[in-house]
This record gives structure tokens, sequence and C-alpha cells, in this order.
């Protein structure tokens, strides 16, 4: 028997609504999901880990990435590359497994063109005064860069339409129970129940 292939989640969503907190939270819920480890070329934040965290290449390495077809997707953010390896992803479907990417939203188009049947989840801030405050509260940021992050952010509110749910992130936990019930529902779905049990509606009429 061929091995069913596992679901593809895609988490994605404006800058600063909380793709890599609700992710984190995920984890310890969601341990069977498997956690695709992306490229990236910005420096390791102290405590990170290449390999763990992203591998850490130099521009170099990761030109070499993306000529050499080994990238699902990739992206520029923020002056630096992105990208999710794709034989990863590739294997750990075949195997059976489910891959979460958390991604930005121009990598998640480019995914939904590669894997039309994978889940995309928008995850989405409450409103747009809370965005503000989360990219705020973040640091660094000058005012002049708020302004930008947030008008990218509109723009990437845009392209809601193209995902299968919208996620709110108003609270951790509950974006976290959001996204189990759509997995289990997609389970449910892609078992495909309803041809299963159809021999009872013979027995029954
Ligand atoms: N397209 C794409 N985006 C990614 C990938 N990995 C991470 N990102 C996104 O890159 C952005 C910056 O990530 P990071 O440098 O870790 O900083 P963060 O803003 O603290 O999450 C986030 O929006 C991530 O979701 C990837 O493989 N591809
Ligand atoms: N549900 C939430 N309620 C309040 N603050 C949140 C929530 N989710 C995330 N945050 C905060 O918002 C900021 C941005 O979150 P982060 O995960 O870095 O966003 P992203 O990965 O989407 O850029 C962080 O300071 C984080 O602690």
């Amino acid at each position: 028997m061929t091995q069913d292939r596992g679901l593809l989640l895609v988490l994605s969503g404006p800058s600063g609504v909380g793709k890599g907190t609700v992710c984190a939270a995920l984890r310890p819920r969601m341990e069977e999901l498997v956690y695709s480890v992306s490229a990236t070329t910005r420096t390791p934040r102290e405590g990170e880990i290449d390999g763990v965290n992203y591998f850490f290449r130099t521009r170099s390495e990761f030109e070499s990435m993306i000529e050499n077809d080994e990238l699902l997707e990739w992206a520029e953010y923020v002056g630096n590359f992105y990208g999710t390896p794709r034989k990863f992803v590739e294997d750990t479907l075949a195997s059976g497994r489910d891959v979460i990417l958390e991604i930005e939203v121009q990598g998640a188009l480019q995914v939904k063109e590669k894997f039309p049947e994978g889940i995309f989840l928008f995850l989405a801030p409450p409103d747009l005064k809370e965005l503000r405050s989360r990219i705020t509260g973040r640091g660094t940021e000058t005012e002049e860069s708020i302004r930008n992050r947030m008008m990218v952010a509109k723009a990437e509110i845009e392209l809601m339409d193209h995902y299968n749910y919208v996620v709110v992130n108003d609270e951790v936990d509950k974006a976290c129970e959001r996204i189990q019930a759509i997995v289990t529902a997609e389970h449910l779905k892609k078992e495909r129940q309803i041809e299963k049990y159809r021999h009872w509606i013979k027995e029954v009429f």
C-alpha cells in the first residue's frame, strides 16, 4: 500500500502579527507536526543555533541554493534572504507526516503556486491598532520604519483572500486552538470519512 502524503500547512501573515510566537506555542501542543527549518542570510541572534533555528548561509551560498533549485520558495525580507529547503519538505510529506512552514507573505504565495493542495493559514491581528502596538512593542523600530511596516502590513492583509483560513491572533492560546481545530478537520476531510461510511446509507434505505 502506498503511504498517504502528509498535509502541508503554511502559517503566514503580516510582520509583527505573532507568527513566530504562535508557531513556538504550537510545538508542545502539536508534537506530531514537523517544523521546516528555513535557510537565511541574516546573522544569528544570541542563542540561535545553525540547523535548529535556521540554516545560516552566506549570500553566495544562498544564491547557489536558488540556482540549484534547492528552495521551494524564497523571498527577500528587510535586506536578508529567507527560503524553504525543498527536499526536506517533499521527503517528509512523502513519508506521511504533516509539515508546517512559518513564512512571510511573498513566500507563502509562491508555495501556493507549487502546492495548491496545501492548507494556507493567514494569521491576522485583532485590529490594526494592536498590530501597530505589537510592532512597536518589539523595541528597536524607528517611527519611519514602523510606518513602513504598517504600510507593508496593509498590503499583505489585502492578500488574505488567497488563503484557506484566517486565524485571528487575539490570544496565543486561542490562535493555537483554532489551528489545531483546522488541522483536525482537514485530516477528517482527507481521510474521506464520507466515502468510508457511504454503505450506511444503503443499509438504512
Ligand atoms: N519566505 C520566507 N519567509 C521566511 C522563511 N523563514 C522565515 N521567514 C519569515 O521571515 C521573517 C523574518 O524572520 P526573522 O528574521 O526570524 O525575524 P522575526 O521578525 O523575529 O520573525 C518572518 O516574517 C518569518 O516568517 C522562509 O523560509 N521563507
Ligand atoms: N496574541 C498576542 N497577544 C499579544 N502580543 C502578542 C501576541 N502574539 C504575539 N505577540 C507579541 O507581538 C510581537 C510580535 O510577535 P512575533 O511572533 O515576533 O511576530 P512575527 O513573527 O509575525 O513577526 C512580540 O512582541 C510578541 O510577543
